[in-house]
């Protein structure tokens, strides 16, 4: 059994697509493998047809039939923080719901990989009582950080890892995400990477997200972790 979170330093930092290409590439290896977005915000409606972007990549680029009911806990409409988009629609969000659908999950599937919202510290209610962190915390489920390559992920990766490593979360490595190749960006990685010597993965800045079917991380030192990783779960 292996099973994890991909969490990330920001909203929009790539988590959904890295989620995918994880799942894609241990679907590859003979996994029964299913993502799960305990909560998302921020329906997209196009020609009357409307959808979330999280949920909808998983489908669009499952290599395995997924079930819907597996995919999610909560979608609100509002690209908002969870508390507020809820809020909105007058609904609350019962983390114990959230921790009993991953569990349940950790039967059926080999992997299940869990999509943070936004970064760590954001809210799940309105009273400020429990954080994705708190969600992460008690699934005791170790994570995948994902984080950009670009000017300011030192300190947004740095601070991330502090928060995990003081909550005891571990961290299985680290995915930086959206590279270009600038020598600003090789540095920040090796920068980061002086302070954390995690396995971890590069990913270009794709010209067009439909190349992700043609990406492969299976030969980085952060896959290799995810494949030889056995949780204490179960
Ligand atoms: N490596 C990449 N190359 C090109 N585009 C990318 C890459 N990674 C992410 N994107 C694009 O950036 C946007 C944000 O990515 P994504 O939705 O994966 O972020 P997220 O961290 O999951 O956000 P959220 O907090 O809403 O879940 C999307 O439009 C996605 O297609
Ligand atoms: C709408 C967005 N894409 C995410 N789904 C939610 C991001 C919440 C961020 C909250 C915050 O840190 O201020
Ligand atoms: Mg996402």
């Amino acid at each position: 059994m292996q099973h994890f979170w991909v969490v990330g330093t920001d909203t929009d930092v790539g988590k959904t697509v890295i989620t995918t290409l994880l799942m894609r590439q241990l679907q590859q290896h003979d996994l029964q493998v299913t993502p799960y977005k305990p909560v998302q915000t921020g329906e997209v409606c196009d020609n009357g047809h409307c959808y979330y972007y999280d949920t909808a990549m998983y489908e669009k680029y499952s290599l395995q039939r997924l079930k819907q009911e597996n995919l999610n806990g909560y979608s609100f409409k509002e690209a908002a923080s969870p508390h507020f988009a809820a809020q909105l629609e007058g609904q609350q969000i019962n983390v114990e719901h959230l921790l009993k659908q991953i569990q349940l999950l950790q039967q059926s599937y080999d992997v299940v990989i869990c999509e943070g919202a936004g970064g760590l510290f954001v809210p799940l209610d309105t009273y400020g009582e429990n954080t994705l962190l708190d969600v992460i915390v008690q699934s005791k489920l170790p994570v995948v950080l994902v984080t950009r390559t670009t000017l300011g992920t030192i300190n947004h990766t740095l601070l991330t890892l502090e928060a995990l490593h003081a909550r005891n979360v571990e961290v299985l490595g680290i995915v930086f995400n959206g590279d270009t190749g600038s020598k600003m960006e090789q540095d920040n990685v090796k920068t980061i990477l002086q302070h954390h010597d995690l396995p971890y993965a590069t990913i270009p800045k794709l010209q067009d997200i439909l190349h992700i079917v043609d990406y492969s991380i299976s030969h980085t030192s952060l896959f290799e972790r995810l494949v030889k990783y056995e949780t204490s779960i179960n």
